[in-house]
């Protein structure tokens, strides 16, 4: 199943095909897809052309089963079909695009109900249910239908429920302004983001900051590099000066790692003041409750202690996250929300940070002591590289949104590349690998074969300067960790990284992985890479706080005298040395999944595109991979395939995008 949808409703309603990408961690390739043997008429026909997995159909009997009279068959189809773009990373089912999203109207064999039918079916389907009890509304009633003006979208209850929450809380926090006094602002202003730019830039981040002390959310918006923790940092002193106590903040990210080095980040950038800095994952800061994932001590009847609660990596967040934590805000707390929003998306359903930076603003709201404090980055003419906030830009800032394009740590080429990839411009991405740019290359050892055919061992020598830079990575790392430099050492494991898009499969990490350590054996660097040796690359694939290490860290084996052997990790500007045997959970890795990768920069990258028929070569997932890199990428695989990833954007449906009085639940007869 190709899963194309044109995108209309993406920024600037760019076209370009859409498709419903499968994380990586579910991803299966498409030989492998389960038979759903029990299942009858239209769902087995739609597992036989690959749109159900045998997984959608036993969760939509379920549902069935458990909603008494069961489903009529066409709800049972539009309840399968939401079950498989939910595990994709949707919110809803966008009706209006059901026949793209199947795109199996080439197949005669396959007759399904379309999406007027659909809509009849579950309103006929709801109203056989309404006035019923809301203690039992979920169990008889599990779907609901949205009306907005793109047509209908389909809901679990579940995911309705947490939307209309996120909707709720953010709708009540954008009807009121924190109380400042704008002339300790405009001052605390000045002294933490004095004018040393170019005269007639706009400061973005100056800018950032006056936002995120004149509004209860905030948005702090770009790729990496661009300042965010820098002015993170700022904005927490600018805030300590308005009083009337010093604010209470909370600094979290979805990820243990993200929050480590988060807190590392912003003690270095905040060296001049004397805040303790510490940052905790969300699920810590709400407080976990144990056997519950959902649930947590802090909610709307116990809510947050803090006056400023700061979340880094916010793109990685859920829905379902996001709801929970803006449950257990304060309504005079503010909320930052810092992250990148053009990256690879939580691999739970919702994308609320693209959602947040994405939706119209609305062009007639105001903030007087923002405009005010800021007129002059408002009206600066600006310049090539900072330049000047035009009225929809302007009215996003008012809304609380605010995005940082300016590259502060890499620029140039790579730079360039990315923001093609991100705004969709096929050519200018193909004019960038072909114009013989030493920092992009395009390395397509099979020939751009028209499928778009990965790199095979067909013609090894096309892989040659690949090989030589993984030696030369490799025996970097071995030389530095036989002689116990671990700061050497890491810095030569964060020189190149290997990244891929699936775990498994031809183009998977593991036979990339296997392909390297092989080549480290023949060229002599290594005897055996499955016994531990000074100079070995190793991941951490579990949070262990004792130690203080995270799922997702990295970090390389080291001589500490005497062969003993010790694990260096970089955590900001420290080095940690750990017993391996405290480590039980870490695997060697010589290359990694681009999910893997989010959060950390390398020198160089090399990036293995998937095939053409992959679901996960999409737009977001080719920008976090070129973003990984500071000074070098090689892209591995055909032009076709990067072509056709860097035109196909992640069909992430929700709602939040419509504005409030533009939404409107179909068929109930009370909101819970
Ligand atoms: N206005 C500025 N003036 C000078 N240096 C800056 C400024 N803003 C950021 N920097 C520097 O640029 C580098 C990148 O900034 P920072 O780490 O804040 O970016 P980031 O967006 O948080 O990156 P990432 O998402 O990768 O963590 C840092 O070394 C920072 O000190």
């Amino acid at each position: 199943m190709t899963e194309h949808v044109r995108d209309s409703s993406g920024p600037a309603g760019q076209a370009g095909p859409i498709v419903a990408s499968t994380p990586e961690h579910v991803e299966r390739d498409r030989g492998d897809r389960q038979t759903a043997s029990t299942a009858t008429g239209l769902l087995a026909e739609l597992n036989r052309v690959g749109v159900l997995d045998a997984a959608d159909i036993h969760v939509t009997r379920t549902i069935a089963a458990g909603t008494p009279g069961g489903l009529p068959e066409p709800v049972m189809f539009a309840a399968a079909v939401l079950v498989r773009v939910v595990r994709a990373g949707s919110v809803c089912l966008d009706l209006a695009r059901l026949d793209e999203i199947l795109d199996i109207g080439a197949d005669p064999g396959v007759a399904h109900p379309d999406s007027a039918e659909v809509i009849t079916a579950v309103r006929a389907h709801i109203g056989s249910v309404a006035g019923q009890s809301d203690a039992d509304t979920a169990r008889l009633r599990p779907l609901r239908l949205v009306d907005t003006p793109a047509g209908e979208l389909l809901y679990f209850d579940r995911y309705f429920r947490q939307e209309l929450s996120v909707r709720t809380v953010l709708t009540a926090r954008s009807a009121g302004r924190p109380l400042v006094d704008p002339e300790v602002l405009r001052a605390a202003l000045d002294e933490q983001f004095p004018r040393t730019g170019a005269v007639g830039e706009p400061d973005r981040q100056r800018l950032a900051a006056a936002v995120a002390a004149t509004t209860w959310t905030t948005v702090l918006a770009g790729g990496p590099g661009t300042g965010k923790t820098f002015t993170v940092a700022r904005l927490v002193a600018v805030l300590d000066r308005l009083g009337p106590h010093r604010q209470r903040v909370a600094l979290c990210a979805p990820t243990g790692r993200a929050a480590a080095n988060l807190a590392a980040a912003v003690a270095r950038e905040s060296e001049a003041n004397d805040r303790p800095v510490a940052a905790s994952t969300i699920h810590r800061l709400l407080g976990t409750v144990p056997g519950a994932s959902n649930r947590f001590r802090h909610n709307a009847a116990n809510p947050l202690p803090h006056d400023v609660v700061i979340v880094d990596e916010a793109s990685m967040m859920s829905l379902t996250l996001m709801c929970r934590l803006l449950e257990a805000l304060r309504p005079s707390a503010r909320l930052i929300l810092v992250g990148d929003p053009d990256q690879l998306a939580s691999v739970d359903a919702g994308a609320v940070l693209s959602d947040m930076t994405d939706r119209e603003p609305d062009p007639h709201a105001h903030n007087e002591i923002l405009e005010a404090v800021s007129a002059e980055d408002l009206a600066a003419p600006g310049s090539a590289v900072e330049p000047a906030i035009g009225p929809v830009e302007h009215a996003r800032v008012v809304g609380g949104v605010v995005m940082l394009r300016r590259g502060r740590r890499f620029g140039g080429v790579i730079a360039e590349l990315a923001d093609a990839i991100r705004r969709g411009d096929t050519s200018r991405v193909a004019a960038i690998v072909t114009g013989g740019h030493s920092e992009v290359v395009l390395c397509d050892p099979d020939g751009a074969g028209p499928d778009g055919a990965r790199v095979g061992a067909e013609d090894p020598g096309a892989l040659a300067d690949f090989d030589a830079d993984v030696v030369a990575w490799a025996s970097a790392m071995i030389a530095s960790a036989r002689v116990g430099d671990a700061p050497a050492a890491l810095r030569a494991l964060n020189g190149h990284r290997v990244l891929c898009a699936h775990r498994d499969g031809p183009s998977g990490a593991s036979w990339w992985s296997r392909r390297i350590q092989q080549l480290l054996v023949d060229s002599g660097f290594v005897a055996d890479t499955r016994v531990p040796y000074a100079g070995q690359p190793l991941l951490l694939t579990a949070n262990d706080i004792r130690s203080a290490t995270f799922n997702g860290d990295t970090g390389v084996t080291i001589d500490s005298g005497d062969h003993r052997l010790r694990v260096a990790i970089e955590r900001g500007q420290d080095i940690r040395l750990i017993h391996p045997a405290r480590l039980p959970e870490a695997q060697p890795v010589y290359a990694m999944t681009i999910h893997r990768s989010q959060g950390s920069q390398y020198d160089g990258v090399s990036v293995v595109i998937p095939t053409l028929d992959s679901t996960i070569l999409t737009r977001e997932l080719l920008y976090t991979a070129v973003t990984r890199a500071r000074h070098s990428v090689r892209l591995i695989g055909s032009m076709d395939a990067l072509l056709a990833g860097v035109d196909r954007k992640v069909l992430r449906a929700s709602g939040l995008r419509t504005p409030q009085d533009q939404w409107r639940e179909l068929g109930a007869a009370s909101l819970p």
